[in-house]
């Protein structure tokens, strides 16, 4: 089931355009890593997914379950954004608590998760008090709590050292699988592409110019299935290919 189609996406920004008939579809449940250089348009792609920025020509259609817009996102940014001045358990509770008063449920469901991501004992700590991974982590948790059916990641974990980025990516893949999440994840990272990707798009000159299905034994680091995805990728970016 094709669960988001961007079917002819044009966007501009005043004086510049930006995307020029870009084609994409999500199968429901699957991981989409977008990779492109700095300033391609990565962003405004997501925020045109997300119903933030209106096409100037073409369609977003959404094929999902019939929620409302607001509903059907989820989205980490690569800063984690968080309230200084809330528990992280609080941030995790923000997309409720900005409606209504959350419930022990509520509760229940942020505490979880962020157990699931190893925060079960610093629920109760502030921002300021966590690391960079354990924020990242906790902004992952908030944009989970919803359950929203689909996931824009804007290079979520770009201001994280290689070993934190790595066990990120675990819990992502297995939060999106427990969960059934569609994702679409943006990073100008190839290898983090590779590994976390079903599919790998490449865009270029407003485009995205090539697209690649990732075979699951590309998802272990180090096998030639891998090797391979990366440099499929690297070609479609022109950067050189080692023989
Ligand atoms: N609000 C805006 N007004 C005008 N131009 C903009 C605006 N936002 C982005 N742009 C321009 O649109 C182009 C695409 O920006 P976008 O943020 O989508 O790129 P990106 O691929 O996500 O970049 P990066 O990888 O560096 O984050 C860039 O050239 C940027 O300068």
């Amino acid at each position: 089931m094709t669960f988001l189609r961007l079917a002819g996406v044009s966007f501009a920004h005043p004086g510049r355009p930006v995307l020029e008939g870009v084609e994409l579809a999500l199968a429901a449940g699957d991981i989409h890593c977008l990779v492109g250089r700095s300033g391609c348009g990565k962003t405004t792609l997501l925020k045109l997914a997300a119903g933030l920025l209106a096409p100037t020509r073409g369609q977003v259609l959404w094929g999902g379950p019939a929620t409302a817009a607001h509903e059907r996102t989820g989205f980490v940014f690569q800063a984690p954004t968080l309230l200084d001045w809330l528990s992280a358990r609080d941030n995790v509770l923000l997309p409720v608590s900005l409606k209504r008063r959350p419930t022990a449920q509520d509760m229940a469901r942020a505490d979880a998760l962020l157990a699931r991501l190893g925060l079960a004992d610093r629920a109760m700590h502030r921002p300021g008090q966590l690391s960079g991974g354990q924020q990242s982590r906790v902004a992952l948790a908030r944009a989970l709590l919803p359950q929203p059916p689909l996931l824009l990641l804007d290079e979520p974990f770009a201001a994280l050292d290689a070993i934190t980025r790595e066990e990120l990516q675990r819990d992502l893949l297995g939060l999106a699988r427990e969960h059934g999440t569609t994702v679409l994840f943006v990073t100008h990272d190839i290898a983090e592409a590779v590994f976390l990707g079903d599919r790998v798009s490449v865009m270029a000159g407003g485009r995205l110019s090539h697209s690649f299905t990732v075979p699951p034994a590309a998802r272990t680091r180090d096998t030639p299935a891998f090797g391979a995805g990366c440099a499929q990728v690297r070609e479609a970016l022109g950067l050189e290919v080692s023989a």
